[in-house]
């Protein structure tokens, strides 16, 4: 059988498309995506990386071994570390971490933070890791695909960005995390329980679509 991230992503092909071939990401690739747009984004994805980040501590507490506690440690730190790139870009526009913390939270971002945790809450490790999947693994493979044009035109107004997700610390991260779930998936996912994950992953992968739609509302 195909390894299981790969074969959540072809099974789900649209809500996958939707989320990684955005107009939002279309937009920064080239440069033209507005300012007040990528900040209204960015502001957001900090509130959502500090519930992303309770996430990642809840699949410490969901794991019953030493391994897969490290692999959720890992997956923190990654968040952890992702933040000062946030904390860094807003501070150049004047925002302090008091006045980011102080934002109130989108109503997607709501959404999909606290879908991700309820995942984790009722469901097993599983459950909770093919929640938290798109995120790292679709961000490491955005920037991965759009690098290139990035870098192709001099004094990219989101280069920093792109070059945080396709850095070398971020992609290893990426994809230790798939090869950790299809090993977990190995051993423990049956056809049946395969359609539940599918579920999951899809609504995970829809929920990032909208979460590029902040953005590109605020500018409209
Ligand atoms: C919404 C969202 N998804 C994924 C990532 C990648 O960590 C992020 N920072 N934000």
């Amino acid at each position: 059988m195909t390894a299981l991230f790969n074969r959540l992503k072809e099974t789900n092909a649209k809500e996958w498309a939707s989320y990684v071939d955005h107009e939002f990401i279309r937009q920064l690739a080239a440069g033209t995506l507005p300012k007040k747009a990528f900040q209204t984004y960015l502001i957001q994805d900090y509130l959502f990386l500090i519930q992303f980040a309770r996430a990642k501590a809840l699949a410490v507490y969901k794991s019953q071994n030493l391994k897969d506690m490290h692999a959720a440690e890992q997956g923190l730190a990654g968040i952890l570390s992702e933040m000062e790139l946030h904390v860094r870009l807003c501070g150049e526009w004047g925002l302090s971490e008091a006045e980011l913390e102080a934002t109130p939270e989108h109503p997607t971002t709501i959404a999909y933070t606290r879908y991700v945790l309820d995942c984790g809450v009722s469901g097993d490790l599983i459950d909770l890791l093919v929640a938290l999947s798109p995120c790292v693994i679709g961000y490491a493979e955005i920037a991965r695909r759009i690098r290139p044009e990035v870098e192709s035109i001099s004094g990219h107004p989101y280069a920093e960005w792109v070059s945080e997700y396709a850095g070398d610390a971020y992609q290893t991260i990426a994809r230790d995390t798939e090869n950790h779930l299809d090993e977990l998936a190995k051993k423990y996912v049956t056809e049946q329980r395969f359609a539940d994950l599918g579920r999951i992953f899809a609504t995970a992968a829809r929920l990032e679509a909208d979460f590029w739609q902040i953005g590109l509302r605020a500018s409209q």
